[in-house]
């Protein structure tokens, strides 16, 4: 029997190649019979190795090996929300045909004793369906965004059908009769972003309806979430594809699997590709306890100068202490720092800390945090909630709208600021749950941080769902 190989694929920004990478590093820390295939984009490998120790720790893994693909975009490309359309492009004209033809001539296997066994890739590569049926092999779809937003986004031919998209009217906040399991929690500005479109021609739309196509002839799906906080709505998915694993927050799970591992050294495992800023460390050990602010919208999200100051002001009004991730290029029309007005400056030096990239998870564990201010990317999300910090959620775009849907309205773990940004209204929200509400937000987050440790732990739903997809690869038996 061939041994097995699995080739792991993620899309090439920040989220999911830090979701994929801790998968793939689970699986070589437990299982040295799986062989794993990384394959990167030519820019993100750059940056991660610019920016991280990934070279050094995957070299402890004999089973490992990373590759690189082009993704299209000229290097200098910004690779930020608005042209994620052109990088989802790139993947499908440029690393598609490389993909394929990587698989299928065995240039990924070059020992001709492992070919590739199994594909693991972005939800968004839909050509993989065709790659995995021409070599014969199971393919396995991990969406690193939350089963949530997916499941949202698997209802749109079902939505378009039912005449409840495109909007008819400007009221936003009609509630959506279609997505079954979310009746009377999920609003028309909850729907991921694309919905809003004024007509079904629009591009992201006919991608997602492709892409829920696609997604339904994969072997297997694979998430990064956990039984008590998104059970309800898994059931949905089991009955489009025959194999699901739940198997996060992948981070704890990964962070537990290096610590019960005497072998091996406690390392970092940050997979970041803008490079850290740890002094943010030193100046949140000098905060008192539970008192800061993290604000940070992630890798791909932007705002514009006036959404910036609405943000900044009502930080500063609200008088909370802050830390801030500023981006390079995450704010559009900012040339320059020093046309910030001045009350602000002088708040932020007494009372605030920017930077431009902060090591996330630590941030989010350390104690003197109070709350965070996010745009509900998937990862940042479940960081939040393992840590059991309070959110305030500004999201930007796609899967986010469903997300910050989810934790104001039905997890309670902290307060949705969709489709608003006005200082008045930042002020008033971190106030809630920096002081008004502080405790209530607290114990909900502690019960559901428990939740999220119990499901890594030894017999955990995460934990047993993690063996099974091993097991199965293992065996081949997808
Ligand atoms: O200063 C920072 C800011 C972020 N991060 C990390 O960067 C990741 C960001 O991921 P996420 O919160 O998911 O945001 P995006 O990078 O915007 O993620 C993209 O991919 C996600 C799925 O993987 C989707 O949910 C998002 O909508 C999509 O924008 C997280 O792990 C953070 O810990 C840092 O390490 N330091």
């Amino acid at each position: 029997m061939a041994l097995p190989h699995v080739l792991i694929f993620p899309l090439p920004i920040q989220g999911p190649v830090n979701c994929m990478l801790k998968l793939a590093e689970l699986f070589c820390l437990h299982h040295q019979e799986i062989h794993v295939t990384f394959l990167n984009s030519e820019h993100i490998q750059q940056r991660l190795l610019n920016c991280t120790d990934v070279q050094i720790r995957f070299k402890k893994y004999p089973n490992f090996k990373f590759m690189t693909i082009p993704d299209g975009l000229a290097e200098d490309n910004p690779r930020t929300g608005d042209q994620v359309r052109n990088l989802v492009k790139g993947v499908e004209d440029v690393s598609s045909p490389l993909l394929r033809e990587m698989v299928t001539s065995g240039l990924l296997s070059p020992n001709s004793e492992k070919p590739v066994t199994c594909l693991l890739v972005d939800g968004i590569v839909t050509f993989a369906v065709d790659i995995a049926k021409e070599v014969g092999i199971p393919l396995l779809y991990f969406d690193t965004i939350s089963p949530c937003a997916l499941w949202t986004c698997l209802c749109v031919p079902k939505l378009i059908e039912a005449g409840e998209i495109p909007f008819k009217g400007n009221d936003l906040d009609a509630l959506v009769n279609n997505v079954p399991g979310m009746e009377g929690v999920i609003r028309r500005r909850d729907l991921p972003s694309f919905c809003r479109a004024p007509d079904l021609n629009n591009p992201t739309i006919q991608r997602i309806v492709k892409e829920g196509k696609h997604i339904v002839q994969a072997q297997g799906l694979i998430f990064n979430t956990f039984e008590g906080l998104e059970g309800p709505i898994l059931p949905q998915f089991r009955t489009l594809c025959p194999n699901i694993y739940s198997i996060g927050p992948l981070h704890i799970h990964l962070k537990k699997s290096l610590s019960s591992k005497c072998s091996v050294p406690k390392t970092s495992t940050s997979n970041s590709i803008w490079k850290e800023d740890m002094s943010c460390m030193d100046w949140l050990d000098e905060q008192p306890n539970k008192s800061v602010l993290f604000v940070s919208i992630g890798s791909v999200a932007t705002m514009s100068k006036a959404q910036l100051l609405e943000i900044w002001y009502g930080l500063v009004n609200s008088k909370t202490r802050f830390l801030w991730v500023q981006r390079p290029g995450s704010v559009i029309g900012l040339e320059e720092n020093n046309d910030i007005p001045m009350e602000l400056s002088k708040y932020t030096k007494e009372r605030g800390c920017i930077v431009s990239w902060a090591p996330q998870e630590e941030v989010l564990a350390h104690p003197s945090i109070g709350g965070f201010l996010t745009h509900c990317g998937w990862n940042s999300t479940l960081e939040s909630i393992v840590e059991g910090v309070p959110m305030i959620c500004w999201p930007y775009f796609v899967d986010q709208q469903v997300n910050s849907r989810y934790v104001g309205e039905v997890w309670k773990l902290g307060l949705d600021m969709k489709d608003v940004c006005d200082r008045a209204i930042v002020e008033k929200m971190v106030r809630e749950i920096m002081e008004v509400r502080k405790i209530e937000f607290l114990e909900r987050g502690r019960e559901m941080r428990k939740l999220a440790i119990e499901s890594v732990n030894e017999g955990g739903s995460s934990y047993k769902d993690l063996d099974s997809l091993v097991e199965d690869i293992r065996l081949m038996r997808i």
